[in-house]
């Protein structure tokens, strides 16, 4: 496994070596000593998930408040997404700033975030599955959203909308607030 960190330096991008044959192929998706090896981290995950997106479903920016807080890797298994992580950690000389990069079944890319992050993607394939480890249970009491376009964040999400259109969004997300207005940052 190959780690590389990004230009926010604690949120890592992992490629697993795959073995490819006639059938098909073979990876490790997960290796707890590996993922210690390559990071030096050692998450201790407690909740797997999946979710299904159509093209230009937005899903973000969120995260948990602490004592809730999850540290999340996130890969595809089908599809193509935009993944994000927002640094919201307060005092991070890193603070508001973000990092992205396209996660797909074809690049077999992961994305460790660690807990402090806001997370989102968008989908750009057709349908996009989305698999994800988190270090803490899911606590919607905990639950915040990060306005995906907040102009202080200043995302540059991939334009496959149509001028005018917006990507498609739950209504929790849509009203997300933006990062100079929330108090509960981790
Ligand atoms: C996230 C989550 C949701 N749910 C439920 C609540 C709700 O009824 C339904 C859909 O939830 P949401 O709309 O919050 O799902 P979604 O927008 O996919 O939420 C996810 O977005 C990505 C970007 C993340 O980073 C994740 O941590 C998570 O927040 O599933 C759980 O039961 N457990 C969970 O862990």
């Amino acid at each position: 496994m190959k780690a590389t960190p990004l230009e926010i330096p604690d949120v890592i991008l992992l490629e697993p070596r795959v073995f490819g044959d006639d059938r098909g192929f073979f990876f490790e998706s997960y290796n707890r000593q590996a993922f210690r090896e390559a990071t030096g981290i050692d998450p201790d995950f407690v909740q797997d998930n999946h979710s299904r997106s159509t093209q230009g479903v937005l899903r973000g920016l969120h995260y948990q408040l602490p004592p809730k807080a999850q540290g999340k890797l996130v890969r595809v298994v089908a599809g193509e997404v935009f993944d994000v992580a927002v640094d919201i950690r307060k005092g991070s000389p890193t603070f508001g700033r973000w990092v992205g990069e396209v996660l797909s079944a074809e690049n077999k890319r992961q994305m460790w975030i660690p807990p402090g992050f806001a997370h989102g993607f968008l989908a750009l394939s057709e349908t996009a599955e989305f698999l994800y480890k988190t270090t803490d249970y899911y606590s919607p009491a905990h639950e915040r959203c990060v306005l995906w376009n907040d102009s202080d964040v200043g995302v540059i999400w991939p334009s496959i909308f149509p001028a005018g259109n917006y990507p498609v969004l739950s209504t929790k997300d849509a009203n997300g607030m933006v990062l100079r207005e929330m108090t509960g940052c981790p």
